[in-house]
């Protein structure tokens, strides 16, 4: 089932003995609103093997979230043992797959996969992705969380990176666009979903009239599922799991990351403490 997102919903509080739970971590924190109740921390692993880990330790740092957030760049199991939530940045997704295997990193994240959102940015989103079409020779290890089909450079190389203006209704000030920066980005080809797996909720897509002159999108009804239209999605989720084609830590525009922590990490917290132990 494929369904477009409308606006979000409120998030829970934490209690207490949650944010006993998560804190002590060593880690980097980012600024707490005034407007949190009470001293509720959530940690925030950024798979940190390569790639614009440090942007989006920067963002996180930044952006404006109702909870405090402990980041912890995750580089071994310990680390990501220690949080509720992982971004995998864009880069390179052979090199990071690569390197997370060096780590025993792969196992372990799609094992946190199952109960813990991730974020997949750009070569993030292709190891989230459960296949891959335009893999280097020697083919390219997914993690799999998300049940689409996804080409690597699908825009076309780098000379036909670009920067785009994005509609996400979901994101706070939803009528000021995103700033959409594609660099060698995947295009998403086709989504599988099956019967049991979660819905996919599509949280953006770019005007077939913005992509690179190389594309031949063709824009269908809101609707339609037609697996050509799927190249116009730059964001969407599916159960836990968020990603995006495009790269928003690269922006100074933090509605992304303060999306991810309102929309898709508080909610499996409280829904994790108050389910029975
Ligand atoms: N900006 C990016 O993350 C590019 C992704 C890169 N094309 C890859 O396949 O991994």
């Amino acid at each position: 089932m494929i369904r477009e997102e409308g606006r979000g919903q409120a998030t829970s509080l934490i209690p207490a003995s949650e944010a006993a739970r998560t804190s002590g971590y060593p880690g980097i924190e980012a600024k707490m609103q005034p407007s949190s109740p009470t001293p509720d921390i959530v940690t925030i692993g950024i798979l940190a093997l390569q790639g614009a880990f440090a942007e989006h330790q920067v963002m996180l740092q930044k952006a404006s979230l109702k909870r405090r957030v402990v980041i912890v760049l995750v580089r071994q199991q310990e680390d990501l043992d220690k949080c509720d939530a992982l971004i995998i940045p864009g880069g390179e997704s052979t090199t990071i797959a690569l390197l997370a295997r060096l780590a025993g990193l792969l196992e372990p994240i799609r094992e946190f996969l199952k109960t813990k959102p991730v974020w997949g940015t750009c070569a993030g989103a292709i190891l989230l992705s459960r296949s891959v079409e335009g893999a280097k020779k020697g083919g390219q290890e997914l993690l799999g969380g998300i049940s689409i089909t996804i080409e690597r450079n699908g825009f076309g190389s780098q000379v036909e990176s670009f920067e785009a203006p994005l509609e996400v209704e979901s994101l706070r000030e939803a009528n000021r666009p995103f700033h959409g920066i594609f660099i060698r980005a995947p295009v998403v080809i086709g989504l599988n979903p099956s019967p049991t797996d979660p819905p996919i909720q599509i949280i953006s897509r770019i005007s077939a009239s913005l992509l690179p002159t190389s594309q031949t999108a063709v824009p269908l009804d809101e609707d339609d599922t037609d697996p050509r239209d799927s190249r116009t999605i730059v964001a969407l989720r599916q159960g836990l799991h968020l990603l995006t084609t495009f790269h928003p830590e690269l922006t100074k525009d933090d509605r992304f990351h303060e999306y991810f922590v309102r929309e898709c990490v508080l909610p499996t917290l409280s829904s994790r403490s108050s389910s029975p132990a």
